[in-house]
């Protein structure tokens, strides 16, 4: 005890002390835990929720419903959100996958994309009210943080589709695009493709998640893998959910009768640098332009319908406006979800 006493003396002559503040602030966050909502987008059959389970090891789609051929006609867009607590060296993580299975399958796929719109702005909705409300303690954070949206390895770049769905999302989420079933492609093909797909993003205006950039005292290492990062958009992947055996060795692939393709494999898709880019990397990163960004776009207009309808109302009474246009007290600018400004 009196060495313990006596070595906090010694550091005590060294230090303030709040060098340590990294340290609280990892065991506060480590014992709350972490969310994650991560969304998948994109044509039907492209291998969303096959890559979700390859990316988070766990099977999140053991019970999925496949939808005949009728609903699917009717139902455009069948928005599933699927949760499950992942634990690894006790750190919690809740990651929500919101799956969109579907997309484009229908005959008409006018604003198919609107649903995922939808669904986005009552996540932001909902937490606007929580926090509004009065208890703002343990509000549940489900605001889609990230979106993958999944392009066709068979098209020609983008399809016109995609163009007009990613356009629709791009101020709400962070959209992380990528190049689907890249097994189906030569690696020549794979390199042509990203690059027409990022010409095009850039001639049609989409705005994709953008990776920060380095700060000037990083290290070289560091700076090279953003660099990777942001060459290798959109993300070639290849999804498995089953392991195969070569050469005594087990691994998540995908055989064919021509030889084996390991997803794990740098040679052979991004999947990894995505994987590491989602969970090791860039999480807290999705996270907080989803905070900073996505959710204050839609809180400050909120805000701003909310101002104007308080000021109709004054006008609808006869009040004279140029003297109630002072600040509305907070009370009138408190959610009430029956006149949602937003809709
Ligand atoms: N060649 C190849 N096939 C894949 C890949 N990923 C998934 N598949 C196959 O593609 C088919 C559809 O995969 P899903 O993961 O169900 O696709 P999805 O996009 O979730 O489909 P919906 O739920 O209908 O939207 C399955 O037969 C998968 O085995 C891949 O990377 N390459």
């Amino acid at each position: 005890m009196s060495r313990l006493l006596s070595s906090l003396q010694d550091m005590d002559r060294e230090y303030v002390g709040f060098a340590t503040l990294p340290n609280q602030v990892h065991r506060k966050s480590v014992k709350k835990g972490f969310a994650f909502t991560l969304m998948v987008a994109g044509e039907s059959g492209l291998g969303k929720s096959t890559l979700v389970n390859s990316l988070y090891l766990t099977d999140l789609y053991n019970n999925r419903k496949v939808l005949n051929a009728e609903e699917r006609i009717v139902q455009t867009v069948f928005i599933t959100k699927h949760t499950v607590g992942i634990e690894e060296k006790g750190v919690r993580l809740r990651l929500s996958i919101v799956d969109t299975p579907g997309f484009g399958d229908a005959v008409n796929n006018t604003e198919s994309w609107k649903e995922i719109e939808d669904y986005i702005d009552q996540q932001f909705e909902q937490y606007f009210r929580d926090e509004s409300g009065l208890n703002r303690k343990n509000i549940q954070d489900n605001r889609v943080h990230c979106c993958l949206y999944f392009i066709s390895p068979f098209g020609h770049g983008l399809r016109p589709l995609d163009v007009e769905c990613m356009r629709a999302l791009h101020d709400k989420v962070n959209i992380v695009p990528v190049l689907a079933k890249a097994d189906s492609l030569t690696p020549t093909e794979v390199r042509r493709k990203k690059m027409k797909i990022r010409e095009e993003m850039e001639k049609f205006g989409i705005n994709i998640y953008q990776f920060p950039d380095c700060d000037f005292d990083e290290d070289e290492e560091f700076k090279q893998q953003e660099q990777l990062l942001k060459d290798s958009i959109p993300f070639a992947v290849i999804g498995s959910n089953i392991q195969v055996e070569s050469k005594g060795r087990k691994f998540r692939g995908r055989l064919y009768p021509w030889g084996v393709v390991e997803v794990e494999d740098p040679a052979h898709s991004d999947f990894l640098l995505l994987r590491n880019m989602l969970v090791k990397t860039h999480m807290q990163d999705l996270k907080d332009v989803t905070r900073e960004t996505h959710y204050e776009n839609y809180r400050a207009q909120c805000i701003q319908n909310m101002t104007r309808m308080v000021v109709q109302e004054r006008k609808r009474r006869g009040r004279n406006v140029t003297t109630s246009l002072k600040p509305a007290p907070f009370s009138s600018l408190v959610y009430q979800p029956s006149r949602s400004p937003w809709r």
